[in-house]
């Protein structure tokens, strides 16, 4: 469980959160919506410590993000986009590392065929399209076998049946008991894969169960309505 009380933060003279509290559950999705440039990316940078927190409390599983900060991160995984993957090693060198740091038990080959990565796993980072690099970091996440994983716009630059196959992923780490915050402006896949939806606006969460809705309605009702 990752539980969050009294986090806000600025930058310089722009207000990203004001005091937002929540707690996000084992075995649960939850989707992080919000237009370009309102604080998905910084809240996940601040949940792991990347972006100081100041008074407030990150826990996950009561292991707090100031107090015990190694073992905090042990728990945790954030790779903000595949732009950050060294370009000279290969994806397998990339899976290897994250298996040893986070002394995780997942096998490296059967995530890379579950991805139907196996014709670039041995393929340098600087070699690979944007689809394959983020395959390439979702395999990351599934390698780290972390309980909390935040994830920033992962279906950036996937076609339809690669985002089939991640939504999947997303099911499957659910069913394993992970806990998963993942940011997108993909609002049909956010429909489909989330238990339960943040909008960010106004520098707070509006925070709405997934009951089946029409999730561009929703967005269309916070956002762009007001900009119309
Ligand atoms: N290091 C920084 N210094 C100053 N301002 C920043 C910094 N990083 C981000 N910002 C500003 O904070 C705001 C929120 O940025 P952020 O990247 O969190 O937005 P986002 O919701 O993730 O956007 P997008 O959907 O475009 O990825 C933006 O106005 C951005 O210009």
């Amino acid at each position: 469980m990752l539980a969050v009380s009294g986090l806000t933060f600025a930058f310089k003279r722009k207000p990203i959160l004001a005091d937002v509290s929540f707690t996000l559950a084992d075995g649960q999705i939850t989707g992080l919506v919000a237009p370009n440039g309102t604080g998905k990316t910084t809240l996940l940078r601040l949940l792991c410590g990347l972006l100081p927190i100041s008074q407030a409390h990150v826990l996950v599983n009561g292991i707090d993000q100031q107090q015990k900060h190694t073992q905090f991160l042990k728990q945790l995984f954030f790779l903000e986009s595949s732009s950050n993957l060294y370009p000279d090693l290969t994806v397998q060198d990339h899976l290897r590392y994250v298996k040893r740091v986070w002394q995780s038990p997942v096998d490296i080959g059967e995530t890379v065929a579950s991805l139907g990565m196996q014709s670039y796993a041995k393929t340098r980072i600087k070699r690979l399209s944007l689809g394959m690099k983020q395959h390439a970091l979702l395999a990351m996440y599934i390698v780290s076998n972390a309980q909390t994983m935040l994830i920033d716009e992962p279906l950036n630059g996937l076609d339809p049946s690669s985002i089939q196959q991640f939504e999947a992923m997303f099911r499957q780490l659910r069913e394993e008991g992970k806990t998963l915050l993942v940011s997108s402006h993909q609002m049909d896949s956010v429909g489909r894969v989330c238990d339960q939806v943040f909008f960010l606006k106004n520098q707070k969460l509006d925070v709405l169960p997934n009951d089946g809705q029409d999730m561009m309605a929703e967005y269309t009702k916070r956002f762009l309505t007001e900009a119309s």
